[in-house]
C-alpha cells in the first residue's frame, strides 16, 4: 500500500468524546462517532436527541466544552464556520439560503471570491462550475435565476456551492423533507455519485426508509448520546425506530371515515393575481369569470378559480411541490393576503374578516414556516402559548388570570405533546427544531378549533412524535374537526386525508382516492408529469 492510500484510508470525521451543555440540558453527552472516507453517514434521532447541535459543532458554529474532532485523522479546533470551510467541511442547510434574484453561477461564487485577488475571472468560475457539475452528475445551467428554479435544482446549487468552495466532506440537513420521490431518487443519484468521488456525505434525516435506502452507516442518537452504530443491511426501520426511541413501537391502527355530510368550509372561485392586490371584483366580472377574464389578459395567477369543500369530521390533503400556490392558498384563507372568491365557515362568509376574527371564530392554524410566522424565539414557551390567541374581549379577571390559565395550558401541551424541554419558562429558541413544532401543533389544537389549516405538520418531527401528532389530528377529526393539510411528505398525506387533491400551477388538477394512491403516482400530478384531471 502506497503511503498516499494510507493517508486517504484514515477517517474522514472522528468525534471523540463529545459533550455540550446548555443551561439545563446536555445537548451532547459523550458522543463518539467514526465516518469513513467516501461513504455515506446517516446520523438518526428523535426530536432534541442533539443532532443539529453535534452538527453545529462539526460545522464550527458552536463550541463542545470537551471532546476532540479529527478531520482526515488531523484534530481540529473551529472557532467559526469558515475554519471548517478550510479544511474541507460544507454544510448543506435545509432551508435553502440562496439569492432569488441572482443567477445560479452568482449564487455559488458570491461570498467564495478568491482572496488577495481585486477581480473576479467569472469565465474562469463558469468554467469550474461547469466541470464540478459535471464531474459529480449535478446538472444546473449555470446562467438561469434562481427564482426559476425547482426545489431539487436549488438543492443542487446548494451543494455546488459548497463544493465550489472546496468541501471534500458534505453535511445535509435533512435534505429529502423539501422533495418529491422523484427528486428524492436524483438526490440519491447524485450522493451516490458523489461518494465515488471519494467524498464523504453525512446525512441527518427523520425518514428511515431512506436512510436505509441510502447511508453505508448508521448512527443513532438517543437523548444526546450515541447508542449504537450500524449497518443498514443490519436493521429494518422498525428496528432503528425503536433503538431511537428506546422502546419497542406501537403497530398503527386502521382508520374508518369519520367524514360528515355537514359542510365545514366552503372555499369558492379563490383566485389570486400575482401582480394584483385586488379584494373587491371590477364591475361587471363574477367571481366565477374573474380567474378567465385574468387568463385572456395573460396575468400570471398564483390561485387560479381554486373550489373545493371540507366537511365536518374531513382531512382535506393538498399536495403540490413548493411554489404551486398552496402557500398563498393558506394565506388567503387565513386572510393573510387578498384574493378574489369565497370563504365560508360554517355557512358564514369569512371573507372580508381580519386574520384575527377568523381564528377566533376557530381557525386553527400551523404555520409553514415555524420561525418567522409561528413562534416568537425570544418569547418563553407559555408566551408562545398566548401567541395568536389574544382576544380582544376585555376580562374581568385581568391579564393575571390569563397568564395563569396560558401556564396551565402551556404545561398540558409540554404533556399532551411530549415537548422535551427543562420548563415552560425555557425560551422557544432554546427548543429543537421537532419541540418547536410539537409546540405549535399544541398551541393550535387548544380551545378545540372548528377548522385546523396545517402546513407540514410533522417536518421535522421524529415518527414518534409524528404518530403522536397524526394521533390527535385523528381523534380531532372524529369529534368533527375540518382539517386542511398541506405536507410535501406524501406518505404523511395519503395516510391522513379522507381526500386528496393536487395542486399545479395554482389550480387544483386532481382528485385522488388516498386508499388507492401511490406515492410514485401523486409525485407525477404534482411535477405535470401526469396531466391532471381540470377540477374546479
Ligand atoms: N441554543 C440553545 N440553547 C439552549 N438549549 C439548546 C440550544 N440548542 C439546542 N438546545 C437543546 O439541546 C437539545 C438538543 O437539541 P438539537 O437541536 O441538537 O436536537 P435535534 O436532534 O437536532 O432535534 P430535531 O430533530 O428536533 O431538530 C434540546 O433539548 C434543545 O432544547
Amino acid at each position: 500500500m502506497s503511503a498516499d492510500t494510507l493517508a486517504t484510508a484514515k477517517p474522514a470525521v472522528e468525534l471523540e468524546g463529545i459533550t455540550k451543555r446548555f443551561p439545563g440540558v446536555v445537548a451532547n453527552h459523550d458522543i463518539r462517532i467514526t465516518v469513513e472516507p467516501g461513504t455515506v453517514h446517516a446520523i438518526v434521532g428523535e426530536n432534541g436527541a442533539g443532532k443539529s447541535t453535534l452538527m453545529k459543532i462539526l460545522y464550527g458554529m458552536q463550541k463542545p466544552d470537551e471532546g476532540t474532532i479529527k478531520v482526515n485523522g488531523a484534530e481540529v479546533s473551529f472557532r467559526t464556520p469558515s475554519d471548517a470551510i478550510g479544511v474541507g467541511i460544507g454544510m448543506v442547510h435545509q432551508h435553502f439560503m440562496l439569492a432569488d434574484n441572482f443567477t445560479v453561477l452568482e449564487n455559488i461564487i458570491l461570498g467564495a471570491e478568491p482572496k488577495n485577488v481585486g477581480f473576479l475571472d467569472i469565465s474562469a468560475a463558469r468554467r469550474r462550475i461547469t466541470d464540478l457539475a459535471g464531474a459529480h452528475g449535478l446538472r444546473v445551467d449555470p446562467d438561469r435565476r434562481v427564482e426559476d428554479l425547482g426545489v431539487g435544482d436549488r438543492q443542487r446549487v446548494e451543494i455546488l456551492k459548497v463544493l465550489y468552495r472546496g468541501a471534500r466532506i458534505l453535511i445535509l440537513d435533512e435534505p429529502t423533507a423539501v422533495l418529491v420521490p422523484q427528486e428524492v431518487e436524483e438526490l440519491f443519484q447524485n450522493l451516490r455519485e458523489l461518494k465515488s468521488e471519494g467524498l464523504t456525505v453525512i446525512f441527518i434525516s427523520h425518514k428511515l426508509d431512506e436512510v436505509l435506502d441510502i447511508a453505508d452507516a448508521i448512527t443513532v442518537i438517543r437523548r444526546g448520546t450515541t447508542v449504537a452504530s450500524v449497518s443498514p443491511s443490519e436493521v429494518t426501520a422498525r428496528r432503528l425506530a425503536e433503538l431511537m426511541v428506546g422502546s419497542e413501537l406501537p403497530t398503527p391502527e386502521t382508520r374508518e371515515s369519520t367524514v360528515t355530510e355537514k359542510v365545514a368550509v366552503r372555499v369558492s372561485h379563490l383566485t389570486m393575481d400575482a401582480e394584483g392586490h385586488r379584494t373587491v371584483l371590477p364591475k361587471g366580472v363574477s367571481a366565477e369569470g374573474y380567474a378567465g377574464t385574468l387568463r385572456a389578459e395573460g396575468r400570471r395567477l398564483l390561485l387560479d378559480d381554486v373550489s373545493f369543500d371540507i366537511h365536518e369530521g374531513e382531512i382535506l390533503g393538498v399536495a403540490g411541490v413548493e411554489g404551486n400556490g398552496q402557500s398563498e392558498l393558506i394565506e388567503a384563507i387565513m386572510g393573510l393576503r387578498p384574493a378574489i372568491g369565497g370563504i365560508e365557515l360554517n355557512g358564514a362568509d369569512i371573507s372580508s374578516w381580519s386574520t384575527l376574527r377568523r381564528r377566533e371564530s376557530g381557525i386553527g392554524y400551523v404555520p409553514e414556516d415555524r420561525h418567522r410566522q409561528g413562534l416568537l424565539l425570544e418569547g418563553s414557551l407559555w408566551e408562545n402559548r398566548v401567541l395568536g390567541h389574544q382576544t380582544r374581549r376585555p376580562s374581568k379577571s385581568g391579564i393575571f388570570i390569563n397568564r395563569r390559565a396560558a401556564k396551565a395550558d402551556t404545561e398540558r401541551i409540554v404533556k399532551d405533546y411530549d415537548v422535551r424541554t427543562p420548563g415552560i419558562d425555557t425560551l422557544a429558541l432554546a427548543l429543537s427544531g421537532g419541540n418547536q413544532q410539537k409546540l405549535i401543533v399544541g398551541r393550535e389544537m387548544s380551545g378545540e378549533p372548528k377548522f385546523l389549516i396545517a402546513a407540514h405538520p410533522t417536518r421535522g418531527v421524529d415518527v414518534g412524535a409524528q404518530a403522536a401528532i397524526w394521533d390527535h389530528l385523528r381523534n380531532a377529526r372524529a369529534a368533527g374537526l375540518a382539517v386542511l393539510l398541506i405536507s410535501a411528505d406524501l406518505d404523511e398525506l395519503i395516510g391522513l386525508s379522507d381526500t386528496l387533491r393536487v395542486i399545479y400551477r395554482g389550480r387544483l388538477v386532481a382528485g385522488l382516492d388516498p386508499s388507492d394512491v401511490t406515492p410514485e403516482q401523486l409525485g407525477g400530478y404534482m411535477t405535470g408529469a401526469i396531466a391532471g384531471t381540470e377540477e374546479t
